[in-house]
């Protein structure tokens, strides 16, 4: 079993064993997330030339093969590579050292499991099948993409600060206003923001 938590990896070393589809799509995400994102491999899908490009300062290449050394010090690792055994061989290593694993092809190796994300700014949908089919995980993102294609980052620091002067201001109504404002449009919610730091009688 595996439990949901959210993890602060701004500047954690994570480092990805395996630059191919797989580990590329790994690292965008961590990347995504402002991890400082290592990935060692023999060989590198060439649109990690792009991704490099893109974050300069948080993302090493190493053309290498693995050697456990790679490992030492790391907050995350993820095994990517497409040799079972290779990967085998860097679930071991991490557990000697304490280090949290992903196996991108064994479920039984990882001690931790990637989910498929929607992000929008501070609103993060992860979806997860406990492994069973990230495909149908892949599938309810896409879904989700789609229905909820209006939150972006705007609508949700919006919503941050309106529900901030509801605490502050009238608490005893702050179940009755915030079912009011979920049901606004962004351009509703920047009226009611400004009647209510106006203090317009709400
Ligand atoms: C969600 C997502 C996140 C991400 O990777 O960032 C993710 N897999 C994604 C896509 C995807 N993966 C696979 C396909 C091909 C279709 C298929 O086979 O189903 C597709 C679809 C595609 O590529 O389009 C094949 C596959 N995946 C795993 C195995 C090995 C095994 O099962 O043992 C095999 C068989 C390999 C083989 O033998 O061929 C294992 C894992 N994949 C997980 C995550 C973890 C469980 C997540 C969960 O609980 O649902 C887990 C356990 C470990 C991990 O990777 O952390 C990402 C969707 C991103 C998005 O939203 O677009
Ligand atoms: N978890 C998932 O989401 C998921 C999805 C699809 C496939 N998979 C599994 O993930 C594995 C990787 O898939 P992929 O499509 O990225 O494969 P790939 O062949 O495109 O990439 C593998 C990379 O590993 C590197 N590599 C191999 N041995 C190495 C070593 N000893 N040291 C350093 N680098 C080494 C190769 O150079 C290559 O760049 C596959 O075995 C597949 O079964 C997992």
């Amino acid at each position: 079993m595996f439990y949901p938590i959210m993890l602060d990896i701004v500047d954690k070393e994570i480092v990805i064993i395996g630059g191919g589809k797989v580990g590329y799509r790994k690292a965008r995400n961590f990347l995504e997330f402002k991890g400082k994102v290592t990935v060692i491999s023999e060989n590198f899908l060439e649109k990690f030339c792009e991704l490099k490009n893109k974050n300069k300062e948080s993302l090493t290449l190493v053309k290498d093969t693995y050697k456990k050394e790679y490992i030492y010090n790391s907050f995350l690792v993820v095994a990517a590579t497409s040799v079972e055994s290779i990967n085998k061989q860097i679930s071991k290593d991490c557990n000697d050292e304490g280090i949290l694993c992903n196996v991108v092809d064994s479920l039984e190796d990882s001690e931790f499991i990637c989910t498929s994300i929607v992000n929008r700014g501070d609103l993060v949908l992860s979806i997860s099948t406990m492994g069973k089919c990230p495909f149908l995980s892949k599938k309810i993102r896409l879904d989700l993409e789609k229905q909820y294609s209006k939150i972006d980052e705007e609508y949700i620091i919006l919503l941050g600060e309106i529900r901030n002067i509801i605490i502050s201001k009238y608490s005893h109504r702050k179940k009755e206003l915030l079912d009011y404002c979920l049901k606004l449009s962004k351009e509703e919610l920047k009226t009611f923001y400004q009647e209510l730091k106006g203090d317009k009688n709400i």
